[in-house]
């Protein structure tokens, strides 16, 4: 597990801050203006490679849910695209807003989706453990997926089936057996990459981002139990619920968004 040991307590819910990295010039989530992405032929197909047997808990960090993996072997791993070493799954999670209206982190020609799923790897080739590799220039690959609203996900149902059982902040259950690959879109060639960040604290400039250029499907139900969950324990007399967890869009300074597809 790769975040489970850190206590999240920087991360106030509604922290969307202007909250800069000193000297931070690549920092993620950014609006990916597609005329202006340039075309890399040298891009590769995504090969992801994730075992349904190392899922272990689904957990509620007061942020948003994960879904954490047993990543002390290369059992669950993506290589290819643009990457040059071979990355270990460790979670996914999603960010989402109150409405269907907005909700991503990255947006599209300034299109914003109700939400977007991200698969946080890190490069077990180059570091033996996430904390090492999370503050490294090349220590982390995040599969970015956008939601749209639209025919209910089956893969997803067993995920949003198990949420009230962690509604509160630092509630934990046991979860397995859950194949990560069923969340990605049925074509994973096309997609738009570029050197980012942390989009929530600690803001470490190790991503390489790989935004998926096709969508998957959710229903609006489906939606509605992610807002169903609370970013508050439930010690909390006010309890708040877990919606517009997500970072506004970043400056790019020059970075240039390369695409796998013309
Ligand atoms: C060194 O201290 C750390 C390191 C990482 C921490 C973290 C707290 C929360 C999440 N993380 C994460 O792992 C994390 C944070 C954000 C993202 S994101 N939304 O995919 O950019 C992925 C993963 C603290
Ligand atoms: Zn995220």
């Amino acid at each position: 597990a790769c975040s489970s040991k850190y206590v999240l307590s920087q991360m106030h819910p509604m922290w969307q801050g202007p909250l800069a990295v000193p000297g931070g010039d690549r920092q993620s989530p950014i609006d990916i203006i597609v005329r202006k992405s340039v075309f890399d032929s040298a891009l590769k197909p995504l090969v992801t490679d994730y075992d349904p047997e190392t899922c272990q808990q689904i957990w509620n960090n007061g942020y948003s849910f994960l879904v954490e993996y047993d990543d002390t072997t290369d059992k669950s791993t993506l290589k290819g695209g643009p990457l040059q070493d071979q990355f270990r799954l460790c979670q996914f999670h999603f960010h989402w807003g109150e409405s269907n209206a907005w909700g991503s982190e990255h947006t599209v020609d300034r299109r914003l989706f109700p939400a977007e799923l991200h698969l946080v790897h890190w490069n077990s080739d180059k570091y033996s453990l996430f904390e090492e590799a999370v503050i490294e220039d090349n220590g982390l690959a995040v599969i970015g997926v956008f939601l749209k609203v639209g025919k209910r996900h089956e893969g997803l149902q067993k995920l949003v089936d198990a949420l009230p059982a962690i509604r509160h902040k630092d509630s934990v259950v046991e979860f397995n057996k859950f194949d990560p690959a069923c969340l990605l879109p049925t074509n994973t060639d096309n997609y738009w990459t570029y050197h980012g960040s942390l989009t929530t604290p600690p803001l470490t400039e190790a991503v390489t981002w790989i935004v998926m250029k096709q969508h998957i499907e959710v229903s609006h139900d489906q939606l509605a139990v992610f807002r169903s969950l609370l970013f508050t324990s439930a010690e909390e007399e006010v309890q708040k619920s877990m919606v517009n967890n997500f970072r506004v869009q970043q400056p790019l300074c020059g970075r240039t968004v390369r695409s796998s597809f013309t």
